[in-house]
């Protein structure tokens, strides 16, 4: 039997809802990206970075492994308004440390507002850094949900990712 292919994929989604700044406590974070200009921010146990939740559940899954809430519980107060970010540089750690690297990722947020698009160079290279990997090898794309529901009359905000990794090396 040959042996499987070295390249797997993986897909991540997730939702938050958009509340009022002030009473979330910090600002919108999309991608590490900081929205201070926004006076609506996403609520969540952690920063609530629904962007780099979806790509760590992307990872994740494309290592086979059990998604984000499994690695960092929200019911842990180490997490309690964590920089995502951390999250996913662990996320990256637990993807090496069985042989994998990160080919490329792709995502797209779905968020009536803030307008996403002046930002994404910013958040593409945040997230490369975080992954270590390099700028071209993340792709994100921005789309409002035409008014149509939740997310269309700007109570919440939802990123979809996925992810190609590879084995670099055996365990
Ligand atoms: N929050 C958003 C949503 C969209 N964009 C950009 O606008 C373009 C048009 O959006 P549609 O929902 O009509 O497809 C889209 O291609 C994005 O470039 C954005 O920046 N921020
Ligand atoms: C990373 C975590 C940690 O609490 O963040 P939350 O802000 O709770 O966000 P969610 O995407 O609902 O679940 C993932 C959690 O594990």
């Amino acid at each position: 039997m040959s042996s499987a292919p070295p390249f797997r994929i993986g897909y991540g989604y997730d939702i938050h809802r958009l509340v009022p700044a002030a009473e979330s406590g910090r600002p919108l974070v999309l991608g590490g990206v900081h929205f201070t200009e926004t006076d609506c921010a996403l609520d969540g146990h952690s920063d609530a970075d629904v962007l780099t939740h979806a790509i760590c559940d992307a990872l994740l899954g494309a290592a086979g492994l059990p998604d984000i809430g499994h690695f960092f519980p929200n019911t842990d107060p180490a997490f309690k308004d964590i920089d995502s970010q951390k999250l996913l540089l662990q996320t990256c750690a637990e993807l090496r440390n069985r042989g994998y690297e990160i080919g490329n990722i792709d995502a797209s947020l779905v968020a009536e507002k803030p307008k996403i698009a002046p930002r994404l160079a910013e958040m593409k290279a945040r997230l490369a850094q975080s992954m270590q990997v390099a700028s071209e090898c993340v792709g994100i794309k921005a789309t409002t949900n035409e008014g149509v529901d939740e997310i269309g009359r700007g109570l919440a905000i939802a990123a979809h990712a996925v992810a190609l990794i590879y084995q670099s090396r055996q365990r």
